[in-house]
């Protein structure tokens, strides 16, 4: 149990060449089909998408990142939290060398640039295009990961419904050497609560998922990969069929790391409820509907949801967890 160095990798999936405007065919139904036999074990996959140029990258996470993080804190902290817990800045957490920024619906322009003028009233362009094409891309990943899953699952009919459901909201990371040496753990394992999280990590690795028994992956990525995991909501929302994968950052070198973290959720008023069609004799109805901001108040706000080993489970699971 929670065993290091392992050598297991997460399964890894090709999108070269796939496009969410043709979602049919030979190659995107063999894709279909091992997307869904990695979430169903893992909760995760590696995505070879070549969409986000090495240009792109290379100004973010050599470029963008550095200076975003190095302006002042005060300037940072003006990326408020508005609404639900963990919607802006976070940082300045007592032992973890970590900051985060957020921007919400970053596939669109205008959004973007409001918060590059935030950070830069001067203007940073080469920053503001670079995020708005990153989220551009990354967003198509999204749905085209969306729609292989309610295909898998028989439900494509509520595609549509289900993306008009979702917001879209991009956090770009800082980690430092982590304080604690010995465990070189620089953010904590966790549950995702939203739908879908896509992390990229760039030349410096450090994401770790740990399997249903317990051991932790080393996720190595490769230029153009993408990390895709289960959030919270999509376990509930398949009825438990899919389980969000425990993460964690570890920094394990001298370097500070950089990812972007593309995420799905529900918009705050949005209710997660299993599609019936999940539910029969053999598959009874694992989770209530649930409002999907009234979960992230009782996760983050409630002493009892903080403190919940499994809060989802406590706050909206009914009937026999089964394993
Ligand atoms: O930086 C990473 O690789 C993962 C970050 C993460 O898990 C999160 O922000 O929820
Ligand atoms: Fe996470």
């Amino acid at each position: 149990m929670g065993s290091d160095g392992s050598q297991l990798q997460i399964p890894r999936v090709d999108f070269r060449g796939l496009s969410p405007s043709s979602p049919a065919g030979e190659r995107w139904g063999a894709a279909c089909e091992q997307v869904m036999a990695a979430l169903e074990s893992f909760g995760c996959f590696e995505a070879v998408y070549d969409a986000v140029s090495p240009e792109i990258k290379d100004e973010l996470f050599f470029r963008s990142m550095p200076e975003l993080f190095a302006l002042p804190t005060a300037t940072k902290m003006a990326n408020l939290s508005t609404g639900l817990p963990y919607s802006g800045y976070i940082g300045q957490i007592p032992g973890l060398a970590y900051e985060s920024l957020r921007v919400g619906e970053a596939y669109i322009r205008e959004n973007v640039e409001e918060f590059t003028s935030l950070m830069w009233p001067e203007g940073n362009p080469s920053f503001s295009n670079a995020i708005w094409t990153y989220a551009k891309h990354v967003r198509e990943l999204e749905q085209m990961v969306e729609r292989m899953i309610l295909q898998s699952m028989g439900v494509e009919k509520y595609y549509d419904s289900h993306i008009e459901s979702l917001e879209y909201g991009l956090r770009l990371s800082e980690y430092g050497v982590p304080f604690d040496q010995e465990s070189k753990v620089a953010l904590n394992s966790h549950l995702d609560s939203n739908t879908i999280t896509i992390v990229c990590q760039y030349q410096i690795d450090g994401l770790e998922v740990q399997t249903r028994d317990g051991e932790w992956i080393h996720v190595v990525s490769q230029p153009n990969s993408f990390n895709v995991m289960v959030g919270e909501s999509l376990g509930a929302w398949s009825n438990g069929r899919l389980q969000a994968p425990h993460h964690r950052v570890r920094v394990t070198g001298n370097e500070t790391r950089y990812s972007i973290i593309f995420g799905s959720r529900p918009g705050d008023d949005a209710v997660v409820e299993v599609p019936k069609e999940q539910v029969d004799e053999e598959h009874p109805l694992r989770f209530r509907p649930y409002k999907y901001g009234d979960y992230m108040q009782y996760r983050f706000a409630t002493e009892e949801g903080k403190n919940a080993k499994e809060p989802l489970q406590a706050f909206a699971g009914v009937g026999e967890k089964v394993a």
